[in-house]
């Protein structure tokens, strides 16, 4: 990476602001899943041990630039107090007087998180008051939260204008996996892209479609392809007007040499219910009022092979209604698959993929795990992150 990281500065008896992405999902007021705050430990905690005054930043949700009492993130400062082994002091506001106080107060090697940042309308607008406001309290800019990276606001991109700016060691490590399986492969490269639509994956299928060896398709997005090649999909998901880009697609890999695999039978149901009407079918014999919901036992045979000859699977979406247990068997063969793939380094590109594999125990099988959704997807497609555009460079 290009960029300056916190290695490269000296943070001693510094005020560092650092922006994480703790945005966890929460149930009744607790954290239900703190990989998240975990993956930013060791920046937190290289930070605290060089003698910084570590000032915490984080979103929780969407709360439209208002106080939404259930994204305080207090729950989350008492996570991460467990995870530190040390008290975290949480502000009520993420700038202004009071924060300026708290701030005076701390030592080095203390920690503080603040509130919500998108608790003010100028955070999501990059507002460079907001900006500014933030900036007063630091020193130095620490960017730490990679699933936030592609988003342009306050707190991840315009306070960067105002102070030394650097990345933390979970970005630097997303960045770099994510940026060598993009620019320098190890081969066979395989991409396995599944969820529910086409439209959300456009760019990261032609983006991919330049690079790797085997595209891997699945998931509801798989269906506007089936019909692509002419077949019935009965009431599986479709999208009408990308029937064309599907066929350009295929028609590119073949062009390019990409071995583009579809699913060649499905799990259909009577109805979206996990007590639904199952059948196996042959992806050219789906019934009319069936839908597709998962692939089917042949398919996950023919991905698993792809899988394990692999040196490098990136993945991304799930092969089905995975959260039905009916209708997750696919996406747990995809999972199983790359545990069992030791010889390939295996890439879960965050999102609906990184919590199947959480959820089916398999995530400290995988090489990396990325905590950005939305980030790494963008990533993918090749776009520039604005989080990280705007760090110094080396
Ligand atoms: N055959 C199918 N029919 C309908 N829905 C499906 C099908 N296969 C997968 N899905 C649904 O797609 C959703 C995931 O799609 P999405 O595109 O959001 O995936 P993702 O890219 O992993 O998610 P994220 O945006 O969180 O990164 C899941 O909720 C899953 O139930
Ligand atoms: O969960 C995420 O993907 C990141 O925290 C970004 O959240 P956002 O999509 O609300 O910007």
């Amino acid at each position: 990476m290009n960029k300056k990281t916190v290695r490269d500065i000296d943070v001693k008896g510094k005020r560092v602001f650092c922006r994480v992405d703790f945005n966890v999902p929460m149930q009744d007021g607790n954290v239900t899943d703190d990989t998240r705050i975990r993956a930013a430990l060791p920046t937190i905690q290289y930070l605290a041990e060089q003698g910084a005054k570590v000032i915490l930043a984080s979103h929780l949700g969407r709360p439209k630039g208002k106080v939404v009492e259930e994204m305080r993130l207090t729950a989350v400062a008492e996570r991460l107090s467990e995870l530190l082994g040390k008290k975290v002091v949480k502000t009520d506001e993420a700038y202004g007087d009071a924060v300026k106080a708290a701030i005076a107060e701390m030592n080095e090697g203390d920690v503080l998180l603040l509130e919500n940042v998108r608790f003010y309308p100028g955070e999501e607008k990059n507002d460079p008051e907001l900006a500014k406001a933030f900036a007063e309290l630091a020193d130095v800019y620490v960017n730490d939260a990679f699933g936030a990276a592609h988003r342009a606001h306050a707190s991840t991109e315009g306070i960067a204008h105002y102070l030394p700016a650097v990345a933390g060691f979970l970005m630097e490590k997303e960045i770099e996996v994510l940026g060598k399986a993009l620019s320098n492969p190890d081969r066979p490269f395989t991409a396995i892209i599944g969820g529910a639509k086409v439209k959300d994956k456009i760019g990261v299928i032609e983006n991919l479609l330049d690079k790797v060896d085997n595209l891997i398709i699945g998931g509801g997005l798989a269906y506007t392809f089936v019909k692509a090649l002419g077949h019935e999909i009965g009431k599986s998901l479709l999208e009408e007007d990308k029937i064309e880009l599907a066929k350009s697609f295929m028609e590119k890999a073949k062009e390019k040499g990409v071995n583009f695999y579809m699913p060649v039978d499905a799990v259909v149901a009577d109805a979206f219910s996990n007590d639904a009407n199952t059948k196996v079918v042959n992806i050219d014999e789906i019934p009319s009022d069936w839908e597709g919901l998962d692939i089917g036992p042949k398919t996950r045979e023919l991905y698993r092979d792809v899988i394990l000859k692999s040196k490098l699977v990136i993945w991304n979406g799930p092969m089905g209604v995975f959260e039905m247990d009916t209708f997750a068997k696919g996406t747990k063969a995809v999972a199983q698959a790359l545990a069992d793939a030791n010889d390939t380094y295996t890439v879960i590109g965050g999102g609906d993929s990184a919590a199947a594999v959480e959820k089916f125990g398999l995530a400290d099988k995988m090489d990396h795990i990325s905590t950005g959704g939305g980030a790494s997807l963008e990533f993918m497609e090749g776009k520039q992150l604005p989080g990280v555009v705007a760090l110094n460079d080396k």
